[in-house]
């Protein structure tokens, strides 16, 4: 028995249409995308008024299974992915320990392939320890089944390291994707320094901090002619220096988070803790921005650098409480509510900022609904509202400055390899 989506909208990227179609799939695969598809024995998805979009594909989240399954499990991490609509996450290696050898990452794809109901694809650390000392051994981890290196959650703050992890992950051919905050101008900070942390007299993260780092590793790209992704994107200033690199030829692409293009540092003064994140949240004037760089193409993905982290952890004081928020699931909410309802971008945008160009960014055949690939698919409707409540998230990180914000935009099926993975 298959499944038989009826009468939604389908969304080619490539062809940039919106069709409203039946999905017919079989096993893993869609089998077939016509007007009208009629067959009694299969499971029948009413999608009158959906849409139907190529499975979400996450290329920077934190799963933190080993060593922090307190905070988040591959299995819960993956339910969380699945009810957001996605069905591929690339997850972070700054676990404990990190994956920064092939022994750590067979593990976790044992871990993977026994506990993950979707697609879960690692990133392996660029340095040893993620300390920025000495470089992994990128080639080994790679044959072993990384997608990408990152330090993430680190910088990397020697110049010669980072210029010899770029041309490795160049010359292998996968993404090396930069946590860009100079660590040194990070200090102490922790939220945005400007009025709120002067307000509060909470220890400020300068927009240099980020700025800086974008700045040298972009000046690397160029010189070497290498590609480069920057991760979370925060900085009008950063976003600009990206738009002009793009515009000389360097090869460049970068992310940015749901938060990031929401909510500012004001958040700060009423929700506290739960509100700091690396980078920090920072100002309208960077949201200006960034809705600029997602409109023009300067930002290619948004990314939900899902950083989950238990009560306990965040209840702590703000000076040393971890940073990160929780926010797969509703990653495709705030996209709806902040950028299709307020009319800066459509679906078709979205789908290509959350699957079509991840996808490629990630060298994944992915990011498409056509016949004979792969049943990844989200089944959504832009129009439903729900409020963002602890008990209706599956992560096991409740911590989203969004708790009790009424958003716009439900994810109704997840369908991975042809399995429905998550229904409303
Ligand atoms: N974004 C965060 O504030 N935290 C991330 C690390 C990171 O993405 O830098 C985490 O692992 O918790
Ligand atoms: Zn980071
Ligand atoms: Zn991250």
């Amino acid at each position: 028995m298959g499944i038989l989506i009826k009468n939604g909208y389908v969304i080619d990227i490539e062809e940039n249409s919106v069709k409203k179609r039946d999905v017919l799939i079989e096993g893993e695969l869609i089998k077939k995308i016509e007007e009208n598809i009629n067959f009694k024995e299969h499971e029948i998805i009413d999608a009158t008024g959906l849409y139907i979009l190529p499975g979400l594909v996450d290329m920077h989240a934190h799963f933190r299974e080993p060593g922090y399954e307190y905070k988040e499990t591959i299995k819960t991490g993956s339910l969380a992915a699945a009810s957001g609509g996605y069905t591929t996450v690339f997850i972070m290696p700054n676990t404990k320990p990190c994956i920064d050898n092939v022994q750590n990452l067979i593990r976790l794809k044992n871990i993977i392939d026994r506990d993950s109901i979707i697609n879960v694809y690692p990133i392996g650390a660029v340095s040893i320890g993620q300390k920025g000392k000495k470089l992994t051994d990128i080639k080994e981890l790679y044959k072993n089944g990384v997608y990408g290196i990152s330090d993430d959650g680190q910088p990397i703050m020697s110049e010669v390291l980072m210029e010899e992890a770029m041309k490795k992950a160049n010359k292998i051919g996968i993404p090396i994707m930069t946590h860009s905050e100079d660590k040194e101008i990070v200090g102490n900070g922790c939220i945005n320094k400007g009025k709120v942390s002067k307000e509060l007299g909470i220890s400020g993260i300068s927009r240099d901090a980020e700025n800086e780092m974008i700045k040298r590793d972009l000046k690397l790209a160029k010189r070497l002619n290498l590609k480069l992704h920057v991760c979370h994107v925060s900085t009008k200033e950063a976003i600009n220096m990206i738009r002009e690199a793009k515009k000389q030829g360097v090869h460049v692409t970068c992310e940015v988070t749901p938060h990031h293009f929401s909510i500012t540092e004001d958040v700060i003064r009423d929700k506290g803790t739960i509100g700091k994140v690396n980078p920090p949240l920072r100002t309208k004037e960077d949201i200006v921005e960034i809705i600029k760089g997602l409109k023009d193409g300067t930002i290619d993905a948004i990314a939900t650098d899902h950083a989950p982290h238990s009560k306990e952890d965040k209840e702590l004081d703000i000076q040393k409480a971890p940073f990160g928020i929780s926010g797969i699931e509703i990653a495709f909410s705030l996209a709806v509510t902040y950028l299709i309802k307020k009319e800066h971008l459509d679906i078709v945008d979205i789908v290509k900022l959350m699957s079509y160009n991840p996808s490629k960014i990630m060298r994944i055949d992915k990011g498409m609904i056509k016949e004979g690939s792969i049943a990844d698919i989200a089944i959504v409707d832009l129009n439903n509202q729900y409020v963002v409540t602890e008990s209706n998230m599956y992560s096991k990180g409740k911590n989203t400055p969004f708790l009790g914000t009424k958003l716009s935009g439900t994810v109704n099926y997840t369908i991975a390899s042809g399995n429905i993975v998550y229904r409303r």
